[in-house]
């Protein structure tokens, strides 16, 4: 089966090949430190086996919650943030037609699928609780913690509305929880109130738990094939095992990126050019800057979605701060295609263009923005995807969690820890007076001048 592939020709510019052996020895220090589980964190890196060493009976459950939430449900709302959010929203996103929650009924695969818990916004709550109207729906609510103050709001509002209009213990039926397996809120809520819990396993964290069922309920849900996916991660999980840098794309990345951020490159862009993969770059960001941005090291992820944000930020990627490097995820074979419509006359000037497919006309602005970036001082880096399938997805999954988790060790940091989020969070229950916060409620309190 065709997988993905990785692009280093349009760095040669700024990177010579030497360089990429003199990354070896720190890439081989990093590969034994993931691989042998001597690296820091190395408890939270059962993510690397995930693909061949899961839970059968479990991915049966997914499947057949899935089924159940399908024949009894409209829509589905997946409650979860950060990790328990991005990944599904990704691979929803990626595997299913781009407007899928507009389709009419026997148009689409599966459920529609609302996200919820992501923000603390009012308006997001009341204006779905809106779309869902008179519609069945059931909920998945996802958090490792079970304390995270987002989908714990979001999940108090809909499970009450579960409740309205079901009743309590039809309510129960409509809940899917995704959690820890012995502890924290939610775990006991689910245990106390029987829902349906799926297991987001002890030694994989947040953001690389997409293959867990905090993203596969969501994904097996909107229609998606789960098995493709898981297979695809496989694939790819025999492809990037060895240490070597000529025969581990994931490690070539790895190792490109930090040869570019040692060169002053430190921030990068992953670049798509299908808005169905927005969210791919959403998932990558965090699982980028939570493994890496740490000790006041790392490379800053950010991304752009082309063509649409070379009319905002292409001035800026062309003639600004020559300190970003991007990453290009294309898609060789588009999921679908157009070809422009023939119009008598050239009033729109677009004559000249008859007879090619839209997606010819996206392919040639691929080309011709990466020439004019690498011309503008952009090292570009290219992963190529042959389709837009479960399969693909599944290894391209794979290949940026290896890269991430390599380049952490390059680092010398700890790639699967996130201290530092926890800082917002002691300013925020400080402010809204949480029990045990009080010392920082008057510290923060006095600096607002309160
Ligand atoms: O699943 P939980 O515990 O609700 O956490 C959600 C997210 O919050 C974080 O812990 C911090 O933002 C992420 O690492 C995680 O993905």
């Amino acid at each position: 089966m065709a997988h993905i592939t990785f692009d280093t020709k349009n760095i040669e510019n700024f990177v010579a090949d030497h360089e990429f052996s003199e990354m070896q020895p720190l890439i081989t220090m990093a590969d034994q430190q993931l691989r042998n589980r001597t690296g820091a964190g190395a408890e939270y890196s059962d993510w690397v086996t995930l693909p061949t060493d899961y839970d059968q009976e479990e991915f049966a459950r997914i499947q057949a919650a899935a089924k159940r939430i399908q024949s009894n449900s409209k829509i589905l709302v997946v409650i979860g943030i950060g990790g328990s959010y991005l990944g599904a929203k990704m691979a929803v996103d990626f595997l299913n037609p781009v407007f899928n929650n507009e389709l009419a009924d026997d148009q689409r695969q599966g459920v529609k699928i609302y996200f919820a818990g992501n923000s603390t916004s009012a308006a997001y709550l009341n204006d779905l609780v809106r779309v869902i109207g008179d519609q069945d729906f059931s909920v998945n609510v996802i958090s490792k913690s079970g304390t995270t103050t987002e989908p714990s709001i979001a999940f108090r509002v809909f499970k009450q509305l579960l409740e309205k209009k079901y009743g309590a213990a039809a309510a129960k039926e409509r809940i899917y929880a995704t959690t820890d397996a012995n502890r924290g809120a939610l775990h006991d809520e689910a245990q106390e109130q029987g829902y349906e819990t799926f297991t987001i396993p002890d030694g994989v964290g947040g953001r690389f738990s997409v293959l867990t069922a905090v993203g596969l309920l969501p994904i097996a849900a909107s229609g998606a094939d789960i098995q493709k996916l898981m297979s695809g991660a496989k694939d790819a999980q025999d492809e990037y095992s060895d240490s070597n840098i000529e025969k581990n794309e994931a490690y070539k990345y790895a190792a490109a990126r930090r040869i570019l951020y040692d060169k002053g490159y430190t921030t990068e862009l992953l670049i798509n050019w299908e808005p169905s993969m927005q969210y791919l770059s959403e998932w990558w960001k965090q699982l980028m800057g939570e493994s890496e941005g740490k000790n006041q090291k790392g490379i800053y992820p950010s991304s752009a979605n082309f063509s649409t944000d070379l009319h905002s930020l292409g001035q800026y990627i062309q003639e600004g701060r020559r300190d970003l490097f991007e990453t290009v995820v294309k898609l060789d074979n588009p999921v679908s295609n157009l070809d422009l419509p023939h119009e008598d006359g050239n009033n729109d000037g677009l004559q000249y263009l008859e007879g090619i497919t839209i997606d010819e006309v996206n392919t040639k602005a691929s080309q011709g923005v990466t020439l004019a970036h690498i011309d503008g001082g952009v090292p570009n880096l290219a992963v190529h995807l042959p389709a837009q399938d479960a399969y693909s997805l599944g290894y391209l999954i794979y290949f940026f969690e290896m890269a991430v988790g390599a380049s952490g060790y390059t680092f010398g940091i700890n790639p699967f820890n996130q201290p530092g989020v926890e800082a917002y969070k002691t300013a925020m229950f400080a402010l809204l007076g949480k029990p045990g916060y009080e010392e920082a409620t008057k510290a923060f309190r006095a600096r607002l001048g309160e």
